[in-house]
């Protein structure tokens, strides 16, 4: 089974990382496919450059070979919309069971999703829980309604949702991109390779494809 993290990115950081880690060793997953989104629906657009946010997810997934930067959203034009990149998975990995992860908040907001109804003929989906991101009432409808058993979600193609709890760290790009702006540290929320590249994107707007953070 493949798992697919897709996310704004921006940047990546460690809570992104133990997501990842966690719903791999839980599910025993072969890999994680972390996929930046080009134009993420349904938010503002990011502060860092596509390429900048890309980069830095080739940094931080570097050294662990279960996890793969997946650039097919940034291929393709328009919004990043995942039932594509669902369909998009199906067509060049036809023989693997695909995985969304998606934490808490994410799944909360999932049925204002584009097709949002379809996502599970081409997926299962393994929801990890966030700090401040209780399950809401309606998500966890949808989470009742699809649950199935460890075994059964790994026999079946999709269809499946599963909740895991993970690591709670409360760590959030917003957070990253506030301290980063105000001149404050951000070591121990990024992997130690990002500091650098961050600091100097942060430090040098007119210099690189740098927009204002929101
Ligand atoms: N600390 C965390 N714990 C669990 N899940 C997380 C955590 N941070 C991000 N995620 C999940 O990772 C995916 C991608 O998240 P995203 O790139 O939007 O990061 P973010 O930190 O939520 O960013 P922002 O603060 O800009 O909204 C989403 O499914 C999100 O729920
Ligand atoms: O397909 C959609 O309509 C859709 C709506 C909101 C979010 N997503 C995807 O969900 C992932 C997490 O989104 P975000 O905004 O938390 O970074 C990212 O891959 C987005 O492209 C997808």
């Amino acid at each position: 089974m493949l798992g697919i993290l897709g996310g704004t990115f921006d940047p990546i950081h460690l809570g992104h990382l133990r997501l990842a880690e966690e719903v791999r060793e839980a599910l025993s997953l072969d890999r994680v496919h972390f996929v930046p989104a080009a134009v993420p629906p349904h938010r503002p657009q990011p502060a860092l450059s596509a390429e900048v946010r890309l980069e830095l997810v080739r940094a931080a997934v570097a050294e662990n070979p279960q996890f793969v930067l997946d650039d097919r959203e940034l291929r393709r034009q328009g919004a990043s919309y995942t039932i594509d990149t669902l369909q998009d998975f199906h067509a060049t990995h036809p023989d693997h069971h695909r995985v969304l992860i998606l934490g808490m908040d994410a799944f909360n907001g999932l049925k204002q999703w584009h097709r949002w109804s379809e996502l599970l003929e081409w997926a299962h989906i393994a929801v990890a829980t966030r700090p401040g991101a209780p399950l809401a009432d309606a998500a966890a409808q949808l989470l009742d309604d699809h649950a199935l058993p460890l075994e059964q979600f790994r026999r079946q193609r999709g269809g499946g949702i599963i909740r895991i709890e993970i690591t709670r760290l409360d760590i959030s790009a917003t957070a990253i991109r506030a301290a980063l702006d105000a001149g404050r540290s951000v070591r121990y929320l990024v992997p130690e390779c990002l500091l650098n590249p961050l600091n100097r994107h942060y430090s040098a707007p007119k210099k690189s494809q740098y927009k204002k953070p929101r």
